[in-house]
């Protein structure tokens, strides 16, 4: 598995440093991942703990080259542990994963976000985040406190300013860290427990002196006192009051600590019955506390909620709901913010303590989302002042105050999943002031390793979150994140921006104090070049005349003057900045866009690809089965000719056979003259017969080579459409032609039944007449192949005609007519086919009997008085079919005229 790049002497250069940020904060803030990514990203606190190319991350402790012993943020991680319901739900996907005690690891469920992101390349699919310590699920609360919160107890006493805030999505269990659940008392009540018992026997008795602004104390009048006194009771006093009015108060505040169980008819009923069992708290005197200042401890309780701030510990003594005031924020002399107007009450105990932040609670914005039945909706922040009172000093001196914050972060979520209009503005106030909170820690980080570069203004005054936060991040105290998340898997992608926010804080150290923006500008007038490379010098210099830099109404009109051009160079030198800073964005918006696109280009083509390849295959399997239907089509039909056609050779054959051995079985004779000259005349029409059924064969041949030509063309691939709907056309041109043929063929066939059935009954001269009528009546209707038939016959007739003129003529000059033997010369080749020539034998034995008088029947007048044993030319020139015609017209009758009209008549 890669890892991300790394530098192997553990001090990264500026660049490798803001992508570090880069990387961690890309998502959040804007930022965008970069081509190329790895698979896993590497998020770690420090700027030497870098990931190895080659083997696993190595972390090394925090030790800057260039940033001394600064101490690093510290940024601790608690786990929570899945409940029953989600167990059921399945959220348990093993997304989140502790690799050691500094390490996690988060791999993305498959219907997350960062899942679908990593399946396209954008951003890996497994984060690497280290933190200074990780708890997990199984952590108890007391664990937890003493390696987070205890020290911070201490710092505090010894005059140190300390922050501590829980940042995470909601429902990761933030206020179950700060206040606990159950007897699972939280930070909070443990810190105070912690506290007072260091500060047995050395508490300020008196409530003269009172915090006020940034961290000033007040001495107050007595009235003041008796004012003060009158509102810490009411607010004590609130609290007995709603335990009285709830079912069941116990407050304890015994040698075991604080514990209290409470039942009200409210939502805060599980936070409020938080309680510490006395074994918890170890025993911590207050040995190394100063010796002989006493403590005074003053406690604040209010909220942020959409932008507004409100005080919780505001008590109503006509507990009547009344609309909430607004608290302003100020700055002092020096800059620093402060809530003007806050209520500031002095506990003695650390039950009074608690008391007090119930009743806060009880008026903080909670309720109720889809995800947690009791969520916070606000930031609320519980600060705790300790003034350090010198006794030996004036009354009522302070010697010094420290404070200890607790900011209770309302919890990041996703606005489009809040139904309610309300929840949804809610939600977008939480998500901008974190935003907020991120960009500032993400500018506080780029001026840390920036150092040689110009400052990046901090934006502390976009929200007000930050703007209350931001002594504790400009040096003026330290700050200690708890990031708290949920395994669940559903909220993956959320879990993964907040580690992501989280990541950036671990990179900072606590600083020296930075410039406030008073403090910047006097810097500025100082180095009107702007360099802000005099950062040392400032620091030093703020150390000695804090006050003095901090007031700029000390500076004439003149110096404010050069101020206001100093900063104006400086606004155009910054927007200079951030217009180059756009445009490498937009590049590489633009460069990431076209890489998203070339990718998707290169998805379509690959599935167009695809998509044309099975058309294809599916248009081949298609032209197979047609190729194989039509093989199969035309084999059967081509078949079934060779079959008629060898039945039809074979029918020829036969007939041929029988004509051969006509002549030899019929003896010559005088009656036989006819019937052998119809049947040559048959003969020769069954040869042309043949022949047509040869040149029929001829065409079936190049029929079926037309067909196999087809069925090849039909073989070669590539443009199926235009390929298959050519051979269709081929196809069933040559399947008319085929059964044009079938056609022919049958005739042909009918022709030649019919020129057999003519043969076989040539003996017979009615039945022949008959069966050449019906061959003529055939052979008339072959329309091209007859047409010289017909002309013919146009000609025969025409002879006929002359001849029977011919033949009249002769009659009517009856001296110049032969004798006898002489018989009309009307059809010279008729009388020879039909015995009635010369050379047609005389001899009625030779005739068979019912043949003969058939023809004497037929012909009774007639006389073989004249010969017709030769053909004349006019024979010779006769067609067959005009030959079969002629020897069917009877011999003329023996009266004197024939016309052909009575010839015709005969036909
Ligand atoms: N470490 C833990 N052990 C047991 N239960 C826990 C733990 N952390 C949180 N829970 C439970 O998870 C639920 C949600 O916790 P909590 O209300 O503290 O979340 P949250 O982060 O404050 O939410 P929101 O931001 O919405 O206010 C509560 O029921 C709480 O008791």
């Amino acid at each position: 598995m890669a890892l991300s790049l790394s530098s192997p002497c553990g001090c990264p250069s500026d660049e490798e440093e803001e992508m570090a940020v880069f990387e961690s904060t890309a998502a959040e803030h804007g930022g965008l991942a970069r081509p190329g990514l790895p698979e896993i990203s590497v998020i770690s606190p420090g700027l030497d703990t870098r990931p190895s190319i080659t083997g696993p991350k190595v972390a090394v402790k925090p030790q800057s080259c260039d940033e001394g012993a600064a101490e690093r943020v510290k940024v601790f991680l608690r786990i929570r542990p899945l409940t029953d319901t989600e167990r059921s739900r399945g959220e348990e996907q093993g997304c989140v994963a502790i690799q050691d005690e500094e390490t996690l690891l988060l791999k993305a469920p498959n219907d997350s976000q960062n899942m679908r992101a990593a399946e396209r390349g954008i951003t890996p699919s497994i984060h690497k985040f280290s933190f200074t310590k990780i708890f997990g699920p199984e952590t108890a609360q007391q664990q937890f406190y003493e390696s987070t919160m205890k020290a911070m107890i201490n710092d505090v006493l010894r005059g140190e300013n300390r922050l501590l805030y829980t940042y995470g999505v909601t429902n990761s269990g933030k206020t179950y860290t700060i206040q606990g659940s159950g007897r699972e008392a939280g930070l909070l009540p443990r810190a105070l427990v912690s506290l007072f018992r260091k500060l047995q026997g050395r508490l300020y008795g008196g409530m003269n002196l009172k915090p006020v602004l940034y961290q000033d104390v007040r001495q107050l009048s007595a009235s003041e006192v008796k004012a003060e006194e009158i509102r810490r009771n009411s607010l004590l006093k609130e609290d007995g009051n709603s335990r009285c009015t709830g079912t069941t108060t116990i407050w304890d505040s015994g040698i075991g600590g604080l514990s209290a169980t409470t039942t009200f008819g409210t939502q805060l009923e599980d936070t409020d019955s938080v309680c510490l069992e006395p074994d918890s708290l170890s025993h911590s005197g207050g040995e190394d506390l100063e010796e002989g200042v006493q403590f005074s401890i003053w406690v604040s309780f209010y909220e942020i909620y959409n932008e507004f701030l409100y005080d919780l510990l505001d008590a109503s003594p006509s507990q009547q709901p009344r609309k909430r005031v607004t608290l302003r924020l100020s700055d002092d002399k020096q800059g620093n913010p402060y809530v003007k107007d806050l209520t500031w009450i002095q506990i003695r105990s650390a039950e009074e303590a608690w008391r007090i932040l119930r009743v806060g609670r009880r008026n903080q914005s909670f309720a109720s989302t889809h995800l947690n039945q009791n969520s916070s909706r606000s930031h609320s922040i519980f600060s705790l002042r300790v003034l350090h009172v010198h006794p030996g000093a004036n009354s009522g001196q302070a010697m010094h105050i420290s404070e200890l914050t607790v900011c209770d972060l309302a919890g990041s979520e996703r606005c489009k999943d809040q139904r309610n209009g309300e929840r949804m503005k809610e939600a977008n106030n939480i998500n901008t002031s974190l935003l907020t909170l991120g960009r500032c820690i993400a500018a506080l980080r780029h001026n840390q390793s920036n150092k040689s570069r110009p400052p990046q203004v901090v934006p502390f005054r976009d929200s007000k979150l930050t703007r209350v936060l931001q002594g504790f991040f400009c040096g003026r105290g330290t700050s200690t994140m708890v990031v708290n998340i949920n395994p669940c898997a559903s909220i993956y992608d959320e879990t993964l921006q907040a580690l992501k926010f989280s990541a950036i804080a671990t990179q900072l150290v606590h600083g020296p104090s930075t410039k406030t923006r008073v403090a910047y500008i006097l810097s500025l007038l100082r180095d009107p070049t702007g360099n802000g490379n005099d950062s040392t010098v400032m620091e030093e210099e703020e150390d000695e005349s804090d006050v003095d830099d901090g007031d700029i109404t000390m500076l004439d009109t003149k110096a404010l003057l050069q101020a206001i051009d100093v900063l104006k160079r400086e606004v155009q030198r910054q927007r200079e900045e951030k217009e180059v800073l756009e445009a490498n964005v937009r590049e590489q918006v633009v460069s990431e866009m076209m890489e998203v696109i070339s990718r998707m280009q290169d998805g379509f083509s690959e599935t167009l690809d695809a998509e044309r390849a099975l058309i294809e295959e599916r248009y081949e399997d298609k032209i197979n089965s047609l190729q194989k239907h039509l093989k199969k089509f035309y084999t059967q039909e081509l078949k079934e000719r060779d079959q008629e056609i060898e039945a039809l050779s074979a029918a020829l054959e036969e007939k041929k056979k029988a004509n051969e051995a006509a002549p030899m079985t019929v003896p010559p004779g005088d009656s036989e003259g006819p019937r052998r000259s119809q049947r040559v005349s048959t003969q020769n029409e069954l040869g042309r017969l043949r022949a047509e059924l040869d040149q029929c064969r001829a065409e079936l041949c190049t029929k079926t080579q037309e067909v196999t030509k087809l069925k090849m063309q039909l073989e070669v691939p590539g443009s199926a459409g235009t390929l298959t709907s050519a051979a269709d056309r081929k196809l069933e041109e040559g399947q008319r032609n085929l059964r044009q043929l079938r056609l022919n063929l049958q005739r042909l066939g009918l022709d030649l039944q019919s020129g057999e059935r003519a043969c076989c009954r040539n003996t017979g001269g009615e039945r022949l007449r008959h069966a050449l009528t019906a061959a003529d009546e055939t052979l008339a209707k072959q329309g091209q192949i007859l047409m010289e038939l017909q002309n013919d016959l146009m000609l025969v007739k025409a002879d006929l005609r002359r001849k029977a003129q011919t033949l009249a003529q002769t009659q009517s000059l009856p001296p110049q007519l032969p004798p006898s033997g002489f018989a009309v010369p009307s059809m010279p080749g008729s009388c020879k086919k039909r015995g009635c020539g010369a050379g047609a034998p005389s001899d009625p034995e030779n005739r068979p009997p019912q043949k003969r008088q058939f023809f004497q029947s037929l012909f009774p007048s007639r006389t073989p008085t004249r010969k017709y044993n030769t053909r004349t030319a006019e024979d010779a020139n006769l067609t067959p079919s005009s030959r079969i015609l002629r020897s069917r017209q009877p011999s003329p009758p023996p009266s004197p005229v024939v016309t052909p009209r009575n010839l015709r008549g005969k036909y």
